[in-house]
C-alpha cells in the first residue's frame, strides 16, 4: 500500500541530493537513491506515492532504465527536476511528456516543487480511488459491470448454476453470453470437471454428428480409430453449445435424447455410453421464432428451455461502457509497452453515444485498435473509430458552456444508471433542479435504453449521434481489414473464434 506523501527521491550527479535534503527538512516522508540499482531495491520493499528524479547538473539521463524504474512503481506519480539543457535530448523531453506527470527546471523555489509535488499526490491518490473503483468491478467470474443488468445477470448465474437442468442463454452477438455460460460452469458443483465450448454453426454438417457423438473404427471412410466425441470429452463437467439454432434438424433428435435419457451412442456403434454432462446452450435467433417455422424442434427447445437467462445489449446497459472501456484498456497496455494513459473525456462521450451493434466484442476490438494505433497520451473519438460527439471548434463561449453543462448532466445520469436521485446528489443540486436541467437541455430518460438529447447546436449541426456500424467501402472497416494491424471489420465477429471445436 502506498503512504501518503510517501517519495522516492532518485538524485543523479551534481548537487542534486541536496533537493532531497530540503524536502526532508520540510517534513516529508522521503526515501533517497543515488542511482537507479537503488531506486530498484528500494522499491522491491516499499511502494511510493510519488516519484521524484531530479537530475544534477551535467550529468546524462539514462532514459530506458529510468523509464524502467517508473514503469516498476506501479502507479506512482512521477516529478522531474532537471537543468533545462537536459531537456535538449529529444530522448529525455519524450520520457519527460509520456511519463512525469509535470517538471520543474533549475533554479526553482522550493515552494514551487512542494506545490507541483501536493498536485502529483492529489492525482496518485485519484489514481488509486480509480484502481480500486475498477477492481471491485471484476468479479471472480472474469464479468465486468455494475450496473442494474448485469448485477441481475449475476444473481441469475449463481441461481441456474446451482441447479443440474439445461440452460438457454439468449442475447445478441458478442453481447457476452460465453462468458455467462463459464460463469455458470465455474459457480456450478461441476467446475473441477471440463468446460467444452462448441459452436455449432461453425462445423461443417457432414462432421458435426462425429464432432458431438464420436464415431467407432470404420464407420466411415477415413475412420480408421474410434473416437469420443465433445460430449464425452466434458463428461463431469458442462458442455456450451453456441448458435444451437444452427443444429440441423436431425441433431437435434440425437441431442434431444440425450437430454432425456443421459446417452449417447457414437456414429457407427450400437452401444448406448453413459455421460453426466451439463448442457448450456445459446442461440442469437429467437428459438420460439424458429420453433414457429419449422425450424427447431419443439420437444427439444422446451427441454433446452427449463431455465432461460437474457444478456442485454450493450446498449442497453451503457452505465458499464466506461468501466468496460477502461477494464479492456487495461489489459491491452499491459501486453504492450504504451504511454497511453486513458480516454479523453470526448472518447467517453463518444462511447456513450454510440449504438455498439457488436456489444462487448465490438467495444473490446475498438479499444484494442485505440491503443495500437493511438500516437496520443490519451484516446480520442477518432482513434476508437467513433465520431466525436460534437465539434467544438468555432463554439462561443455560452455555447461551449451550455454544452458542458449537458454533458456532465449526461454522463452522471449515464454512469448511476440513470437513477434521478443519485445523479443529484452527485451533481450537488437539488433533483427539481436536475429536472430542470434536463428539460432545459432537451434530456429525456427513455424507458428502457439510453438517455435521449437533444441538440445544443442550431439545427443542422450535429451533436450526439449513434455512429453507423462500419460498412462495406467505410475507410475504418478497410483499414481493420488490412492484414497488418490483425483485426476484423466485422465488429460483432471480430476476434471470435470460428470454431472451437
Ligand atoms: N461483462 C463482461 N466483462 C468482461 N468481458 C466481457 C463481458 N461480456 C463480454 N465480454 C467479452 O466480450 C467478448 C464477447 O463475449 P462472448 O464471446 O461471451 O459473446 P457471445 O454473446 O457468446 O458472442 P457470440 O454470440 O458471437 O458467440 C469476449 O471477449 C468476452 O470475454
Amino acid at each position: 500500500m502506498q503512504q501518503p506523501g510517501s517519495i522516492l527521491c532518485v538524485t543523479l550527479g551534481g548537487h542534486s541530493m541536496r533537493v532531497a535534503e530540503q524536502l526532508l527538512g520540510r517534513g516529508w516522508d522521503l526515501a533517497q537513491a543515488n542511482d537507479l540499482a537503488a531506486a530498484g531495491r528500494l522499491q522491491a520493499h516499499r511502494s511510493f506515492m510519488l516519484g521524484l528524479l531530479v537530475v544534477g547538473a551535467e550529468s546524462t539521463v539514462p532514459e530506458t532504465a529510468v523509464e524502467a524504474c517508473i514503469g516498476a512503481s506501479g502507479g506512482s506519480e512521477w516529478v522531474a527536476v532537471c537543468e533545462p539543457q537536459a531537456l535538449e535530448s529529444p530522448a529525455f523531453r519524450d520520457l519527460v511528456l509520456g511519463s512525469f506527470f509535470d517538471h520543474l527546471l533549475m533554479p526553482f523555489h522550493l515552494n514551487e516543487l512542494e506545490l507541483v509535488l501536493g498536485h502529483a499526490t492529489q492525482r496518485a491518490i485519484l489514481r488509486q480511488r480509480h484502481d480500486a473503483a475498477r477492481r471491485h468491478a471484476v468479479d471472480a467470474l472474469g464479468m465486468v459491470g455494475q450496473g442494474p443488468a448485469i448485477t441481475r445477470l449475476r444473481e441469475q448465474i449463481r441461481k441456474v448454476a446451482a441447479t443440474e437442468a439445461p440452460v438457454l442463454i439468449g442475447g445478441e452477438s458478442g453481447s457476452g453470453k460465453e462468458l455467462a455460460a463459464r460463469a455458470i460452469h465455474q459457480c456450478s458443483h461441476r467446475s473441477a470437471g471440463s468446460f467444452v465450448a462448441v459452436n455449432c454453426g461453425a462445423i461443417s454438417p457432414s462432421l458435426i454428428q462425429s464432432e458431438l457423438f464420436g464415431h467407432e473404427r470404420g464407420a466411415f471412410t477415413g475412420a480408421s480409430s474410434e473416437r469420443r466425441g465433445l460430449i464425452e470429452a466434458a463428461s463431469g463437467g458442462t458442455i456450451f453449445l453456441d448458435e444451437i439454432g444452427d443444429l440441423p434438424i436431425e441433431l437435434q433428435t440425437n441431442l434431444l435424447r440425450f437430454l432425456q435419457e443421459k446417452t449417447i451412442s457414437r456414429v457407427g456403434g450400437v452401444r448406448n455410453i453413459h455421460v453426466d454432462v451439463r448442457v448450456v446452450a445459446a442461440s442469437h435467433v429467437d428459438l420460439a421464432e424458429a420453433v414457429a417455422v419449422g425450424q427447431f424442434r419443439e420437444d427439444l427447445f422446451y427441454r433446452l428451455n427449463v431455465l432461460s437467462i437474457d444478456v442485454a445489449p450493450l446498449r442497453r446497459r451503457m452505465e458499464d461502457v466506461p468501466i468496460l472501456a477502461e477494464y479492456f484498456f487495461q489489459r491491452c497496455v499491459a501486453k504492450s509497452r504504451t504511454r497511453v494513459r486513458g480516454f479523453s473525456r470526448q472518447a467517453l462521450a463518444a462511447m456513450l453515444a454510440h449504438a455498439w451493434p457488436g456489444n462487448v466484442r465490438e467495444l473490446f476490438n475498438r479499444v484494442q485498435r485505440a491503443v495500437v494505433m493511438t500516437d496520443r497520451r490519451l484516446i480520442g473519438p477518432a482513434d476508437l473509430g467513433l465520431q466525436a460527439v460534437e465539434n467544438v471548434a468555432g463554439m462561443g463561449l455560452d455555447v461551449a458552456r451550455t454544452a458542458a453543462e449537458r454533458d456532465v448532466i449526461c454522463l452522471t445520469l449515464t454512469r448511476v444508471g440513470r437513477n434521478i436521485t443519485h445523479a443529484a446528489r452527485e451533481l450537488g443540486v437539488s433533483r427539481m433542479t436536475l429536472y430542470r436541467l434536463m428539460e432545459k437541455h432537451g434530456i429525456a430518460l427513455e424507458s428502457e435504453s439510453r438517455l435521449h438529447v437533444a441538440p445544443v447546436w442550431p439545427e443542422p449541426a450535429p451533436v450526439i449521434r449513434p455512429t453507423p456500424s462500419p460498412r462495406v467501402g467505410d475507410p475504418l472497416e478497410a483499414m481493420m481489414n488490412a492484414p497488418s494491424a490483425g483485426f476484423h471489420a466485422d465488429w460483432a465477429g471480430a476476434g471470435k473464434p470460428a470454431g472451437r471445436a
